[in-house]
């Protein structure tokens, strides 16, 4: 299982420090939907840049102008881009088409989506290259939130998936044995103490 750090602070700056931090220890570096609001494509460029040897994620949440979106994302230095499943299934295939015109990737975001297994094979077919079964970060401040749901999810759909909900070192194992294939922490990086203490022992989890 590959582990991908979701870097949602608000500067290229901080994204570049943390990425320094980190990067030894993730397969996947992802720049959050804040990050990319406040400082533009340039923090794509910036840290691919910084860490060509990695898989930048932008995490666009796309919803509408699919091969636009994706197609000046990739232009930037993307490697992965994320497309939102509540979308309409034109504006994946335009994200994929994107993808397919720069040898990069689609990740369908099932932030929001009740039924997730369904979906989840929808967008497959539609040639996402794997789902993110999502809770975000709203979402996971209600109470009684657990990855459960997503886990379940992840192994009944039977398609490439991540999980992203504020996984941390009490859970990453849980979803290494559900079968997701990345990872996703967040804030039980960046809001860590030691970011690279963190990053190191969710590695170290999983290995
Ligand atoms: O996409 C996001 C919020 O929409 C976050 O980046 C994702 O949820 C991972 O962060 P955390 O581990 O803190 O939940």
């Amino acid at each position: 299982m590959k582990l991908q750090v979701a870097i949602d602070l608000l500067t290229t700056e901080a994204a570049l420090e943390l990425a320094g931090q980190v990067a030894e220890f993730v397969d996947i570096i992802e720049l959050g939907t804040p990050l990319i609001k406040a400082e533009g494509l340039s923090v794509i460029t910036a840290i691919k840049n910084a860490h060509p040897d990695k898989v930048v994620f932008a995490d666009l949440k796309t919803m509408d102008a699919g091969e636009l979106e994706a197609d000046i994302a990739f232009k930037a230095g993307a490697d992965l881009v994320t497309v939102l499943g509540a979308a309409d299934d034109s504006t994946i295939a335009g994200a994929v088409k994107a993808a397919k015109a720069h040898n990069k990737g689609v990740v369908v975001d099932l932030i929001g989506i009740e039924d997730k297994v369904t979906r989840a094979k929808e967008v497959r077919a539609l040639g996402a290259k794997f789902v993110e079964m999502h809770a975000g970060l709203d979402e996971q401040a209600k109470p009684g939130f657990d990855l459960n749901g997503l886990l379940r999810a992840g192994a009944e759909a039977r398609v490439p998936f991540s999980v992203a909900g504020g996984v941390k070192l009490a859970t990453i194992g849980d979803v290494q044995k559900a079968g997701a294939d990345v990872a996703v922490a967040g804030g039980a990086i960046y809001g860590a103490a030691d970011p690279a203490l963190a990053a190191k022992q969710l590695r170290a989890a999983i290995n």
